[in-house]
This record gives C-alpha cells, structure tokens and sequence, in this order.
C-alpha cells in the first residue's frame, strides 16, 4: 500500500469515527430534548394542580381541596372544626377599599397559618370566612386554641397605607368527639356556634355544644 492508499483509509475511517460521534450525539440530544419536555410538562401539571387546589389570594387550601383532604384522610381520631369569620368585614372594604380588605385576608391567612400544629388545615372556606380543622383536639383545647386565635387577632398590627386597621373575628366551634354526626353536619354545627358568636356581640368564641337549645 502506498503512501496515497494509506492517507485515504485513515480519511475514511476518520469520517466513519467523526460520523458514529456526531449520531450518538444526536441521540443523546434527542433523549435529552425529550426529557426536558417530560420535565416541563410535570412542572405545567404541578403548577395547575396547585393553582386548583389553592385560594389565590391567600394561599390557603380552598374549599374543594380542603373537602378532598378530608374525605381521602384516613385517620378516625376526632377532630375539633372552627369556622373563623372577620367582623364587620363589609366596613373595612367600604371604607379603606377592596384593596385593604385582601391585605387583611392575606395577613389574617399568615397568622392562622403560624397559628397551626403541621397536622391541623385550615381552608379559605368562603369570602372572609375560614375552615380550620385541628387533629385530635377535644372540645375544651379546642376552645382555649380558638380564644388564643382570636386575642392573637384582636391584637394584631393591620397597617394599610398608612392607615391602621381595627380587625377582630367571631370563632364557632365543632367537635367530632361523642357526636354521631358526620363532617357536614358538624361543621353545620360550627357554622350554627358562630352564628350565635356574632349575635352574641362578636370578637368571641362560641363552642356548639353551649349552643342554647333550639339555636
Ligand atoms: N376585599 C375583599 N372582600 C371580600 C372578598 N370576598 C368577600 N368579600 C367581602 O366580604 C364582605 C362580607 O360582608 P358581610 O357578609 O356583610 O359580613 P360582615 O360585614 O363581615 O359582617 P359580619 O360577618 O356580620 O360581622 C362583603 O362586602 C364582600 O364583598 C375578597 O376576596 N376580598
């Protein structure tokens, strides 16, 4: 083989090399190309499972995700249900503007939130109303978690644009424990306790089974 036939067998070997690189590099781009697009799309899922989950103002869990928690849980140990109202809410947005009343939804969801154990929720459960459900809580620490909630708020600073805010809530509560109700009805019950908070004056706690008779 001469010197001539020697160069074009390596030519050709080199372009078989360089070749076989670049198709491996080819497929490993393709592999990668496909798992970035496997990446986004669960990123794309989780971000709508959450915006579907989630009040977006607040944060919090909203009503559907809240009754899905529940009803998935398997736990059976009694819970204590308190539904948390803000008083005289429609004043704060009437006189300080839309825009202030969400600041106080936002803030008064950061404070029950601290406010919680990890084993509690808490959901926004309608427009200035909120769901909390503590685990395994009797009705008498249920009551004393519910006024510590309440003072807690009572106290609080809500500065809004140089304004300060006076916000205070109305607390009802519900416990599982010797009850032979299921969810609804209890928090049905709750609701009935905060009815009667409100009537009472508001800026309290009321538990149901101090419901007067007939209420
Ligand atoms: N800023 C703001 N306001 C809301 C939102 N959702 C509901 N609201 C307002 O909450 C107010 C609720 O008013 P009411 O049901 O009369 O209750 P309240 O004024 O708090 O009176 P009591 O509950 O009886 O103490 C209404 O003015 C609604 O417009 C929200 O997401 N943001």
């Amino acid at each position: 083989m001469n010197i001539l036939d020697e160069l074009s067998t390596f030519e050709a070997s080199y372009y078989q090399e360089v070749e076989d690189l670049l198709f491996t590099f080819g497929i490993l781009c393709a592999w990668f190309g496909l798992y970035q697009l496997i990446q986004q799309q669960i990123t794309k899922n989780q971000i709508l499972n959450i915006a579907a989950n989630t009040d977006p103002l607040t944060g919090l869990l909203n009503r559907r995700s809240f009754n899905q928690n529940v009803e998935n849980s398997t736990d059976n140990n009694p819970s204590a249900y308190l539904i948390l109202d803000i008083d005289h809410f429609k004043q704060i947005n009437d006189t300080y503007g839309h825009a202030a009343g969400d600041y106080v939804l936002t803030k008064l969801a950061k404070h029950i939130s601290k406010s919680l154990r990890k084993q509690d929720r808490v959901a926004r459960w309608g427009g200035e109303e909120f769901l909390i459900e503590l685990k395994h809580c009797d009705s008498h620490t249920a009551q004393l978690k519910a006024e510590q909630l309440r003072a807690l708020i009572e106290r609080s600073d809500f500065h809004y644009s140089g304004q300060y805010l006076s916000i205070t809530v109305s607390i009802g509560i519900a416990t599982v424990a010797n009850q032979h109700l299921n969810r609804d009805e209890i928090i049905n019950l709750a609701d009935k306790a905060l009815y009667q908070a409100k009537n009472g004056g508001r800026n309290r706690v009321v538990l149901a089974s101090d419901l007067k008779q007939n209420e």
